[in-house]
This record gives structure tokens, C-alpha cells and sequence, in this order.
């Protein structure tokens, strides 16, 4: 089937379903859960509340088919360079057991190195002028700090070894906040960069060297792809741990970038976060379009984006230590699918991907679900919820997925205006005050939502979850015909910023436009 035929399908089916209430599509299939639900061992991802049905998903998939989605994962999981415009491989699959790596990278070995100084580090044997390290300091930015502090956060049941910390914003104040407390003398700085160029990266590992002063040589440790950038910069060679240009940054959390994650969680929990998501890519790769879970996400995320028209997502996972997986989340799939030209060049033809945003449930509730149930724009929503807690009362995790569960329902079925009379009335409520508050109290419902539901946040559950989302990513990146793999739109706030960092440094004139040479001039006007 050419894309045309796939996509004129696609936009029938969606014809069809627009303006079915998702209310009709329950009472017309009892089935309905059970048809559009799939699982992989304890996860389970319902679709039911999305605004399709199962023959819309076949659409999808012949979409998927029509895009050449397993031929192209075939040529990424066999090291060609996928990555078109910076002509390299994407293995990140690689660093798990999910690929092979290129021949002559020794992936194990790696794995081996960093995983064994980080149990040295836990242990005390790699330790501080002051004694072992009570603190590890990440510093590091996009890819190089988010997988990092998102999956800390995520685990931190298993973390047992030394506080952890992150700092990435140039702003010196996150630096100085979070060193304020700790002692130099017991303090682990990792710096963590692909390229070890990156201005923020650098600028806050200077600043870090100097306020280890004489204890920098012995407390500081480096990530990186750059291995002469580690030297000239005064690493030792025995405290560089490096990986390779097949790993994309925001792909990069299973390589040493992790470092500062292994030290908190053990060698073991780093094995079990890379067993899950090589769980998924064992799925990935071998279950049929149609069951496969990571290809069915992306292809209800082209049914919202393409189909239907809506062009953002709202990730609310019901769990407080993911509220960070929204963040990490946005770098993947808007630095990797925000793209505008085709893999040859040629502008996209549909609407590509789209703003992904989002904070954690309950709080969430009391903040912008207002605007998702009675706003005048559909909003999408991704629910993430364990079945079980971990480390937390049993009681509040029954009130926070009722709540989970609640929020669907509410967005789906909404309440009728008729509802809403009947039940004002039944409270006893005058007829005119019925008739004041019925349209405030109506929700018109009919709104989608996907939940993602599985037993427990441990490391092997949280390994599978991000793979799911890399390869959602992956997928809708192919049907879009876009190169998820490169980030040029981050190029030109870089090269911009050069001449008015001087600018503002040292009052060299900048060449610039009449608003920035205005908010240059008033900035210091200010700053003096
Ligand atoms: O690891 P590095 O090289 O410091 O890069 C950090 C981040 O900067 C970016 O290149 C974007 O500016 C990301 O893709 C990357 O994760």
C-alpha cells in the first residue's frame, strides 16, 4: 500500500470516529477494553479511552507498514547509520543487550569499568581527602543530567550509596544552591558531557574544580566520547569513562552516563534498569505490528497529532518519584521528532511531533486539569500508574490511582447537563439556581486518554518503561519520514549567544537587532 492510500485510510477512519462520543463507543462494545488493551507480562497500555476502535488501529498499522517501520529498525538494529545527517549508527539498543555493538567496541568491558568503580565508590575504596563519599555532584546537561536525575528520583527506594545531586543550568545559582550544604573534602563531581564542549557543562565543571581547590585531581570523575577534552581539562585517564558517537545523548542514560545512578542504586539495580529495557527491545524487535506495544503508542500518538488534529500531549504519571519522567520525556521526543524537513531534505507533509508536557498526578489535579476537562481545546493525556507502592503507605496508593482511574473516566465520559439538572435536583436545589450553575457544572467529556499500568516502579520496570517510550519515538519518527537522531534547531540560540556573552562581559558592541541591542543596554542599566 503507498503512504497516500495508508494515510487516506487513516483519515476515513478518523472521519468515521470524530464525532462518535467516546460515551457511544463504550455502551456500542462491552468488549471494548479487552480489544484495545495489550499487555507484556505485568504492563498493560489501555487504549479503550482513546477516540478509536479497532479497525482504526489497523489503519494504523498498515500506516506503519506503508512507512517501511520494520525495515527500518532492522537497518538501525544492524549499526547502518540511521542517523542520516550525522551519518552514524543509533545502537543505544547496543548498551543493553538489545543489539550488537560495532565491532571492536567493547560494551561490556565498559559496562564492567564504570559499573566496578561505582561499587568501589559505594564501598568506600574509591573515597574523598575527607573520608568516603558522603555526596556525588552530576554535572551535566539535556541528555548528559535528565536520564541521570530522573531515574535517581524514580529509584529512590534503591538508593544506598552516596547523596546524589545534579547540577546543569548555567545559572551559578544551581550550582551554589546545591553545593551549599556539602563538604568538599567527601564530595564525588562527576562531569558528565558527550562532546565535553558543552558551555553550561563546562562552565559549571570549572566551577567545580575550583571549589574542590586541592582536592579536585582526586575528587573529580568525566563521561565522555572526548577523551583528549577529558585530559586537557586535568581528568586522569583511570577516571574517564567513556562510550561511543552511536549513542545520541538523550539515548545515553544505559551508558557511563548512568555513572552518577550506579553509584546510588549498585551495580546489580544499573543490571536490572538495562534488563528491562533489553526486555523491550526483545519485544520491540520480535512482536508482530500489530501486538507490539511501543508501535502501537506511537501510532495512537500519529492518530492524536495527524488524525485527529490535536497538537499537544499531557504525561502525568500518578507517582510522585517520576516527576521527572515528563521532563526527560520532552527532550526525547521533542528534540528527536520536532523536525520540519523529511530525511532527504524535502519539507514534512503532515504535522510532526508533538509538545509533550506535564507534572505529576494528584497535584496536577489542582492545577491545569481545570482546563483539560472544560477548556475549548482537547488535550491528550498519557497515565503512567504502578499497581503497587513501593516504600509508601498501601492506604495513599489506593487514593492515588482512584484518582488516576477518576481523571479517565471524568475526561471520557464527562457529565451531561441532564445529569447535572437531575442531580441538583435530588440535592434539593432551586429550579433558577439549577438553571445559573448547569452549564459551569457540565463536562462535555469525549476527551482521550491512554493509561499505562504496571505492577511496581522497581529498576527492571523503569527500564522497560523508557524503552517503550524511545522506540514509541522511533516509530513515529519513521512514519514521519523525519531523522530522530539529530538536534540542529539547537544550534543557533548557541552560536547566537557567543558575541553577547561578550557583549554583556565586557561591553564589546554586538552586531544585533534593535530589540536585543534595547534589553542589552537595559541589562546594564540594571546590572551595574
Ligand atoms: O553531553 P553533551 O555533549 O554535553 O550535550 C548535552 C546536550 O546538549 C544537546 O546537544 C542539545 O544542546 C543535547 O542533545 C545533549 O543531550
Amino acid at each position: 500500500m503507498s503512504m497516500t492510500d495508508a494515510w487516506a485510510a487513516v483519515d476515513a477512519a478518523a472521519a468515521r470516529l470524530r464525532a462518535v462520543h467516546l460515551r457511544d463507543l463504550f455502551a456500542g462494545d462491552p468488549g471494548r477494553f479487552g480489544r484495545l488493551s495489550w499487555q507484556l507480562d505485568d504492563l498493560t497500555i489501555d487504549f479503550s479511552k482513546e477516540k478509536l476502535d479497532a479497525a482504526a488501529i489497523e489503519s494504523l498499522v498498515a500506516l506503519a507498514r506503508a512507512a517501511g517501520v520494520e525495515a527500518l529498525r532492522d537497518r538501525m538494529v544492524a549499526g547502518e547509520p540511521v542517523n542520516l545527517t550525522e551519518r552514524r549508527a543509533v545502537l543505544h539498543m547496543a548498551l543493553r543487550g538489545g543489539a550488537d555493538a560495532p565491532a571492536g567496541d567493547d560494551v561490556a568491558g565498559t559496562l564492567d569499568r564504570f559499573l566496578g568503580f561505582a561499587e568501589a565508590v559505594r564501598a568506600g575504596k574509591v573515597a574523598g581527602s575527607g573520608g568516603p563519599f558522603t555526596d556525588v555532584v552530576n554535572i551535566g546537561i539535556g541528555g548528559s543530567d535528565l536520564g541521570p536525575v530522573m531515574a535517581a528520583r524514580a529509584l529512590s527506594p534503591d538508593r544506598d550509596g552516596p547523596r546524589l545531586h545534579f547540577v546543569s543550568n548555567v545559572d551559578g545559582a544551581h550550582f551554589a544552591d546545591t553545593v551549599a550544604a556539602l563538604d568538599p573534602a567527601r564530595t564525588l563531581v562527576i562531569v558528565s558531557s558527550k562532546t565535553f564542549t558543552t558551555l553550561e557543562t563546562m562552565a559549571n565543571a570549572r566551577l567545580a574544580r575550583d571549589w574542590l581547590g586541592r582536592h579536585a585531581a582526586a575528587q573529580m570523575a568525566a563521561v565522555s566520547t572526548n577523551i583528549a577534552g577529558c585530559a586537557a581539562f586535568g581528568i586522569p585517564q583511570a577516571r574517564v569513562f567513556s562510550f561511543w558517537d552511536w549513542v545520541g545523548g538523550r539515548y545515553s542514560l544505559w551508558s557511563a552516563i548512568g555513572l552518577s545512578l550506579a553509584i546510588g542504586i549498585g551495580a546489580e539495580g544499573f543490571r536490572a534498569l538495562l534488563a528491562g529495557a533489553q526486555a523491550m527491545d526483545r519485544h520491540f524487535r520480535e512482536a508482530p505490528l500489530e501486538r507490539n506495544l511501543p508501535v502501537l503508542l506511537a501510532l495512537v500518538g500519529i492518530w492524536r497529532r495527524n488524525a485527529m488534529g490535536w497538537p499537544t500531549v499531557a504525561l502525568i504519571p500518578y507517582d510522585q518519584r517520576l516527576e521527572r519522567f515528563p521532563a526527560y520525556v520532552q527532550q526525547l521526543d521533542m528534540e528527536s521528532n520536532g523536525k520540519r524537513v523529511r530525511r532527504d531534505g524535502t519539507p514534512v507533509a503532515t504535522a510532526t511531533g508533538p509538545v509533550i508536557w506535564g507534572e505529576p498526578g494528584t497535584n496536577a489535579q489542582h492545577s491545569f486539569f481545570q482546563l483539560l476537562h472544560q477548556g475549548t481545546d482537547i488535550v491528550p493525556v498519557d497515565f503512567i500508574a504502578a499497581a503497587r507502592p513501593r516504600a509508601a503507605d498501601a492506604g495513599h496508593h489506593a487514593l492515588l490511582l482512584a484518582n488516576c482511574l477518576a481523571q479517565g473516566q471524568a475526561l471520557a465520559f464527562g457529565r451531561t447537563a441532564a445529569e447535572v439538572e437531575a442531580e441538583m435536583r435530588a440535592d434539593g436545589k432551586p429550579e433558577d439556581e439549577i438553571a445559573r450553575l448547569a452549564p459551569h457544572r457540565t463536562f462535555p467529556g469525549d476527551r482521550p486518554s491512554t493509561t499505562i499500568l504496571f505492577r511496581e516502579l522497581d529498576p527492571f520496570a523503569l527500564g522497560r518503561l523508557i524503552a517503550l517510550f524511545e522506540h514509541k519515538v522511533f516509530v513515529q519518527g519513521a512514519v514521519w519520514g523525519v531523522n530522530s537522531y539529530d538536534q540542529w534547531g539547537v544550534e543557533l540560540g548557541k552560536a547566537l549567544a557567543g558575541p553577547l556573552i561578550a557583549a554583556l562581559r565586557d561591553g564589546t558592541p554586538a552586531e544585533a537587532d534593535a530589540s536585543t541591542r534595547g534589553l542589552l543596554a537595559r541589562v546594564r542599566e540594571l546590572g551595574r
